[in-house]
């Protein structure tokens, strides 16, 4: 358990996650520290070789933590240059999906997420990796991989448009072949999709892996099988209300380490970002590899 003071902090801030206007936010974030007697730099990503620019930041600073400002694959950018370190990761939730920090409960509410930079307490939790990149959320293959794939490559951002695309995609959609080998078992067949979860929830709120914990050593594949169209809205149901696992056509393997076969070489992401992995998967667990800051009240519960 460690109760932080941060004294120097780096913002990585994504001008354009969420479709959010964030000029204020830097005003908010240069009263705050100010207030704290904290000293601050602001990294603002391009999407080009932002990775390599705030290596190199954080190689040239020592700041005792990075706040990643924007959604989930900004997140994703930040953590995966920050585990197995000693830095911890800070979240200012501002894209169009906030999956990781509304599982870590961070609060969503900007000028009080804003408030972690001077009341927190730090705690480590898990990532995973598929071959070799780096998952700390949710990462899956079939039909909500091919709604980010076409989210992403689109112009409209925010909810309503990932909605928007899956209601277009659904009634086409047609489940692909996995085989699946883990530590603790196997599954052969078709999917509607295949989540790999550290977390719970996606950004949409749909919670795909509800009793999922975020550090406790293993990750589960969460599996919707082959339904007919007319169960969909009863899936979507259970997805919204914390009780998938009760569905027949949810199957659940907890495990720390599989090896995905994508047989039909179906789409994937990883954290909300499509990439392209080959037909073999290795999924590896690191075990309470990243330090995240959370609000102090955090501290009555299980992370
Ligand atoms: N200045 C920029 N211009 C264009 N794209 C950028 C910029 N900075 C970062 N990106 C891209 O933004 C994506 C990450 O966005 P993030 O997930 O944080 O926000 P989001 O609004 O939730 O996501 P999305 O882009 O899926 O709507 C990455 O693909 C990254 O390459």
């Amino acid at each position: 358990m460690e109760e932080a003071k941060l004294k120097s902090l780096l913002f990585v801030i994504n001008p354009i996650a969420g479709d959010i206007d964030k000029e204020e936010l830097e005003e908010d974030i240069k009263t705050v520290c100010t207030d704290h007697d904290i000293t601050f730099e602001i990294h603002k990503t391009t999407g080009d070789a932002d990775k390599e620019k705030i290596t190199e930041l954080i190689k040239q600073a020592k700041y005792d933590a990075v706040f990643a400002v924007g959604g989930d694959g900004t997140v994703n950018m930040v953590a995966a240059l920050l585990i197995g370190t000693d830095m911890p990761l800070g979240i200012i939730p501002l894209g169009s999906g906030n999956g990781l920090s509304k599982d870590l409960n961070i609060p969503q509410d900007t000028e009080d997420a804003l408030q972690l930079i001077h009341r927190n307490i730090i705690r480590n939790i898990d990532t995973i990796t598929l071959n070799g990149n780096p998952s700390i959320h949710l990462s899956d293959f079939g039909f909500n991989a091919l709604v980010v794939k076409h989210f992403h490559d689109g112009e409209t951002r925010g909810p309503g448009a990932y909605a928007w695309i899956a209601m277009q995609e659904y009634l086409a959609y047609e489940p692909k072949k996995y085989r699946i080998e883990t530590d603790t078992e196997n599954f052969e067949g078709p999917a509607f999709m295949v989540t790999i979860a550290n977390a719970n929830a996606f950004g949409s709120n749909a919670s795909i892996n509800p009793n999922g914990i975020l550090n406790d050593g293993k990750f589960e594949i969460c599996l919707i099988e082959p339904f007919p169209k007319t169960a969909g809205l009863g899936i979507l149901y259970k997805l919204y209300t914390d009780s998938i696992d009760t569905s027949v056509y949810s199957r659940k393997i907890c495990c720390s380490r599989a090896t995905i076969y994508n047989l039909n070489q179906e789409v994937m992401h990883i954290d909300g970002e499509p990439l392209e992995l080959g037909t073999t998967v290795e999924v590896k667990m690191l075990s309470k590899s990243l330090k995240v800051i959370l609000p102090e009240e955090e501290n009555q519960k299980h992370l």
